[in-house]
Formats: structure tokens, C-alpha cells, sequence
């Protein structure tokens, strides 16, 4: 068990705490910041809203685990109710609970950032030690034969028949046991999650973390942060503590969506009046396809190669990953059938393989707070609803390719292939409406843009707020555009080279 101060473990009902910095939520961006400025001297207390849950809790059952471990127990979604908006809620953030794909931010990616929104510092080169250092330190590595499972190799052989370009994926995992249950947290700790990693060994350094304790407001003083508020409550939600953390440095990774909805609360850092704007998540959805063979598509690693043919915007700007899932994400990605239908489809599992398909989306969403609640706006932009069919075109085309009996399109009314030439009447069926499409975003992003205009970024190229000094932000709300692969690494990267900019700050203001 880490030395970490939950609900049960306070007896005051007023804590007032000093420190250096304060930082708030204990994932990807959070848990690197706070190991990176304890190294460097200084002392930080880290807030997380959600629980302390030690690996050994975890039950490999994805409903439970849900429940447990994510945001809103797992049912977030936006607005009108068709994409799903998964994060974790938890010590460790959403690394707990993610699927270990790492991947570096595409050149193009960091181009478009320097040409559109001046990021002129955040270049390959820049960026590369910062890769390197945490690619390092979670033993990021290239898929062995041994961890491309039966689901992935059904992609691999589709797409060799084709002549389309994979590659087999990266992971941060150790000696991965490949039980195939990442989204529900790994149990034996061979994900290298912010849980085994950065929090422990920012603790190690003299951090202190108090889990159950959500940031509610950040106070600042003529344009210069102060530190934050923040309320523990117990499971029940009862209070069980208001803290205060008076901090020089306030640095805030609550996430793509609650970081902005803090800002928004604590009514701070909004001249641009971009704060929650530019929402992009990868919409995703899960191609499903029935073979002769056995597969058992959630044996073996989770995710083993992907599609890159496609990832270039000019391309398509989509990739195609070899995901395998559960029955019970199987029967929620594709409409199962009732009654004979359902069972029909269920007793066939094993012979299914997924593909989960991720697009370059457009920032068109936004969140914002209406009477006081969450609320995430995000429909799927026309000019990107063709990117999603292509998507679903390629993956059904190279299921058939590696001998599909059928292919299920993820699409809310049941459809389902039982030949390519199926393919084109179906795909012009889709209109871009809401509920045509069963989606899910593993990837909220952009709502706190970081860029040089201040006039149109919330967040300065340093990670600075424009607005008010010493409140930084340092996590997935900060990237300008969607990114089209999986994130984590660039949280990550961007968490690393923003704490290197604030130690070095106070170095040279000490001297
Ligand atoms: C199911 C799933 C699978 C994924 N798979 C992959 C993958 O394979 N590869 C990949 O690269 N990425 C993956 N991701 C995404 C990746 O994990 C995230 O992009 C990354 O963790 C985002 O980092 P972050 O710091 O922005 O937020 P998070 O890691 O989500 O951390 C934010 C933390 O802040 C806490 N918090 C929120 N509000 C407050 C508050 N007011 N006060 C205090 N604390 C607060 C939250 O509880 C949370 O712990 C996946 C995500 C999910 C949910």
C-alpha cells in the first residue's frame, strides 16, 4: 500500500496545508508533474478526486471496475447520448485503466502546431528527450511476436492480402501476463500505470497525495495563482474534510473535460473565451467480424498491431487498431439482436475478431457547466463523418480479405455484411445524425488550447495560462488540435517538458 491520505484517514474537519506547488488530479500529466518538481527540491501536494485503489483490489471485471475506477462510474457521455466518454477517476487517472498503446505525437501533428497555433518550441527535436526519459521509465517497448494475439493477427493477415501498410503496436507494460483485461486495470502491475510508477516515486521524493479530495476552486490575486480549495469526501459522498493549499505554483491536470469545467468555476483565465472550446475525443467505434476459426478475441495482449496506411491526414487521417474485447464490449459496439438474434450472436463469440477505428476529428465540441453540471457537447463534424466511413470501410474490407464469413458496422440500427459487395449500399445508407453510430472516446483532448495568440489560446506555449501567472495547466486539454493517435505519451512528454520550464524558472529566480 502507498502512503497516500484517503477520506478514512482524516480527522479534521479544516486542513490548511503550505507548499510549493500544488497539483491537481494524479494522472498522465499530473503524476509526471509532480515527480518531476519533487526531484527538483520542492514540496507538492497532490489532490485526487477519486479513490486510492491498490492493484490487488482490482477483479478483472470490466462492470466493477468501472464503476470503480472511472469517471462517473463509466456511463459519461456527451450530450445527445451517443458517444461515450470514458476517463478514469481514480489515483493514477486514466493510465489505470488505459489499453498501454503508446505512440509519439506524429510529425505532422507538431507541424500543424507550430504553423497554426506558434508553437514553434515544441519541436521533434525538443520534445525527443522528453519521449525518451518517460518512454524509459515505463519500459515502452514494440509488441513481441509473443503479444500480437489471434484478433491481431486476423488484421495482420487481411492486410497483407490487400498489400496494406501495419505495424505492430508499442505498450508500456513489463513482462505483459496478457490476460487481456487492461481497461479494467491491471491487476499484477505489469501495466506501467501512474499507480506503479511517477506517484510512487513522487511520494518517494516527499510529495504528498490525499486521494477522495476534488479541487473546487483556484484562487488567484491580481493575475498571480494562489492555491487551490478542495473537499474529501467519503464513499458515500459525504464531506469529511475541506482543504486549502496555499501554493506559489498551481498546476492543473483534472483532465479534458473537468480541468476546464474547474477554470470555468473558479471564473479565471477565460480573456480569450476559449476555456472548454475545441473539443476533439477520436470518436471511436468497433468493427466486428465472424470467422470459421476460433479466435477468443480478449485473449492475449489487448491490442497488438495497427493500420498506419491511412494515418496521414492527405491519406484519410484515420487508423485502424487491432483491439481485441470482451463479449460483453462486443455485444455493446454492434446491435446484438434480441431474443433468438442475441443468442445467436453470442454463441458465436469466439469466432469474433474487433477492429477499433480512431479519426484525426475536428475540434467542434466544447464543455460547459449549464445550472451547475457537466455538459459535453460534441457531434461529429460533417466534414469528418466521410473520414469515419472510410474508416469502417478499410476495417470491413480487410476482414474480408482475411475470410470473413460476415462483417457487424458498429451502427446504432443493426447492419451487418455477409458479403463486400454489402459494403457500399450500407456505408451510403449513413447520414451524419445523432444515434447512427455506437461510439466511444477514450481520448477527450483540446479544450484548454495551448498556443501564442493569447487572444485564442487559454494557455501559453510554456504552459502557462495567458492570463494569470504561475497557474499552469499540464495535461490531454492542452493540445491545439486532435492528435490521431493514442495520447498518453504526449501528455506525458508535454507534463515533462512543462515542469522542466517551471524548475528552471524558480532556478534562476532563487539564484
Ligand atoms: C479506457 C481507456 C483506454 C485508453 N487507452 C489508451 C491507450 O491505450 N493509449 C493511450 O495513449 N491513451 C489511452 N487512453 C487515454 C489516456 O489514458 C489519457 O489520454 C491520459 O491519461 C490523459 O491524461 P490526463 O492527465 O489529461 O488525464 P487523466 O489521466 O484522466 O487524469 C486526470 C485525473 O484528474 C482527476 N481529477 C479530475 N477532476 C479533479 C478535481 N477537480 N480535483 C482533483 N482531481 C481531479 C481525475 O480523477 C483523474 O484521476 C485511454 C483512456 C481510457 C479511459
Amino acid at each position: 500500500m502507498l502512503n497516500i491520505i484517503q477520506a478514512k484517514d482524516i480527522k479534521d474537519r479544516k486542513i490548511v496545508l503550505d507548499a510549493d506547488a500544488v497539483v491537481i488530479g494524479s494522472g498522465a500529466g499530473g503524476a509526471v508533474m509532480a515527480y518531476k518538481l519533487a526531484k527538483a527540491g520542492m514540496s507538492v501536494v497532490i489532490l485526487e478526486a477519486g479513490p486510492y485503489v491498490p492493484s490487488s483490489e482490482f477483479n478483472e471485471e470490466l462492470p466493477d471496475m468501472m464503476e470503480l475506477l472511472y469517471e462517473d462510474g463509466g456511463a459519461q457521455t456527451n450530450k445527445d447520448g451517443d458517444l461515450g466518454v470514458l476517463q478514469g477517476r481514480c489515483v493514477g487517472g486514466s493510465t489505470v485503466v488505459n489499453g498501454c498503446v503508446t505512440f509519439r505525437t506524429p510529425d505532422f501533428v507538431l507541424e500543424q502546431w507550430q504553423q497554426e497555433f506558434g508553437l514553434n518550441n515544441l519541436t521533434m527535436e525538443a520534445l525527443r528527450p522528453y519521449y525518451e526519459e518517460v518512454e524509459k521509465n515505463l519500459s515502452v517497448h514494440e509488441n513481441q511476436d509473443y503479444e500480437i494475439n489471434a484478433n491481431s493477427r486476423i488484421q495482420i493477415r487481411g492486410c497483407d492480402k490487400l498489400g496494406i501498410s501495419w505495424k505492430r503496436l508499442h505498450r508500456n507494460t513489463r513482462a505483459c501476463a496478457m490476460t487481456g483485461h487492461c481497461l479494467a486495470g491491471c491487476k499484477t502491475d505489469r501495466k506501467q500505470s501512474m499507480l506503479v510508477t511517477y506517484i510512487p516515486w513522487a511520494l518517494e521524493l516527499g510529495a504528498s497525495l490525499y486521494a477522495d479530495t476534488k479541487v473546487t476552486k483556484i484562487h488567484t490575486e491580481a493575475g498571480v495563482a494562489k492555491g487551490v480549495s478542495a473537499r474529501t469526501s467519503d464513499a458515500s459522498g459525504a464531506v469529511v474534510a475541506d482543504i486549502k493549499v496555499n501554493a506559489a505554483i498551481v498546476v492543473c491536470a483534472a483532465g479534458a473535460i473537468q480541468t476546464p469545467l474547474l477554470f470555468l468555476e473558479s471564473g479565471i483565465a477565460n480573456s480569450s473565451a476559449q476555456v472548454g472550446k475545441n473539443f476533439a475525443c477520436h470518436p471511436s467505434s468497433a468493427v466486428v467480424a465472424e470467422f470459421e476459426e476460433d479466435i477468443h478475441p480478449w485473449r492475449g495482449a489487448l491490442l497488438g498491431s495497427y493500420v498506419d496506411e491511412y494515418m496521414h491526414p492527405d491519406k484519410g487521417g484515420f487508423i485502424l487498431e487491432g483491439g481485441g474485447s470482451g463479449p460483453i464490449e462486443m455485444a455493446l459496439s454492434t446491435e446484438p439482436g434480441t431474443g433468438a438474434a442475441h443468442l445467436d450472436f453470442m454463441s458465436k463469440i469466439k469466432n469474433y475478431a474487433t477492429m477499433v477505428t480512431l479519426i484525426h476529428d475536428h475540434n467542434v465540441g466544447h464543455i460547459r457547466l449549464n445550472a451547475g453540471k457537466k455538459e459535453i457537447n460534441y457531434a461529429i463534424a460533417d466534414i469528418d463523418f466521410p473520414t469515419m466511413k472510410k474508416a469502417l470501410s478499410a476495417a470491413a474490407k480487410i476482414f474480408f480479405a482475411a475470410g470473413a464469413k460476415r462483417v457487424y458496422l458498429p451502427t446504432v440500427s443493426r447492419t451487418v455484411l455477409e458479403s463486400e459487395s454489402d459494403l457500399g449500399p450500407a456505408l451510403d445508407k449513413l447520414e451524419n445524425e445523432v444515434h447512427t453510430l455506437r461510439m466511444v472516446s477514450y481520448h477527450p483532448q483540446g479544450t484548454m488550447r495551448m498556443g501564442a495568440d493569447k487572444s485564442a489560446a487559454v494557455v501559453s506555449p510554456n504552459g502557462e495560462t495567458h492570463d494569470i501567472k504561475n497557474l499552469y495547466v499540464a495535461d490531454a486539454s492542452l493540445f491545439p488540435s486532435s492528435i490521431i493517435v493514442n495520447p498518453q505519451i504526449t501528455v506525458y512528454a508535454l507534463s515533462a517538458y512543462i515542469a522542466d520550464g517551471i524548475t528552471h524558472d524558480r532556478a534562476t529566480t532563487l539564484a
